[in-house]
């Protein structure tokens, strides 16, 4: 399984993730967010990040251009779009990107079902708290295509093999503090997700 540490503020828990073996950090641009950073912030950590890991730029109600914007002066590589976007949207974006569904119900799921996506837990504050989604919603669904997020830690991330989702996304799971990750916290999520 792949895996993406979000919701991350400084280089040393970027380089953290990555010594660990991250497939791909966060960036959280959503002003409500405990783990919002600048633009700017982002781009002092992101040159100086090394190679063959994808930089997310996570999106919070945002129109395309100011995505494209963020994601050109940072130098993000993929989009997150954490809501519930037009198709305008998407067409009109330039940045490469994957859609999410905030799932209230399993029927949710089923929505992009032959494309990737990322699955998360519906919840109000649209991200980042740490609510699971009720997992026997995958029972029975290909989860080739799945990124797999919602109140994920440490401990839950090993009990996910049978599914085979494409890969998991944390983000309070592995945190000291809103904003912090905890060094242990991101190695044994790693670590147990593969
Ligand atoms: O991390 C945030 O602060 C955040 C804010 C707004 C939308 C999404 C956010 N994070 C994403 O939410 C899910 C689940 O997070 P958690 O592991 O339950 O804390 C994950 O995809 C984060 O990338």
């Amino acid at each position: 399984m792949r895996t993406k540490i979000c919701g991350i503020t400084s280089y040393e828990d970027a380089m953290t993730a990555i010594k660990a073996g991250a497939d791909a950090l966060g960036f959280v641009f959503y002003e409500k967010s405990p783990r919002y950073l600048t633009p700017s912030d982002a781009k002092t950590i992101i040159k100086k990040l090394p190679p063959f890991v994808e930089k997310v730029a996570l999106f919070v109600n945002a129109d395309a251009n100011s995505i494209d914007t963020v994601c050109q002066e940072t130098g993000a590589t993929l989009a997150q779009i954490h809501f519930d976007a037009e198709k305008t949207l998407y067409e009109a974006l330039k940045t490469p990107h994957i859609k999410v569904v905030r799932a209230k119900i399993k029927e949710d799921i089923l929505k992009y079902a032959d494309e990737y996506r990322l699955v998360d837990a519906y919840c109000e504050s649209y991200g980042g708290a740490g609510k699971r989604i009720n997992i026997e919603w995958f029972d029975g669904i290909d989860c080739s295509k799945i990124i797999l997020a919602g109140g994920l830690n440490p401990e839950n991330v090993s009990q996910l093999k049978e599914y085979g989702f494409y890969g998991v996304d944390v983000s309070s799971g592995v945190e000291k503090a809103h904003g912090i990750k905890d060094a242990q916290k991101v190695k044994d999520f790693i670590f147990n997700a593969h």
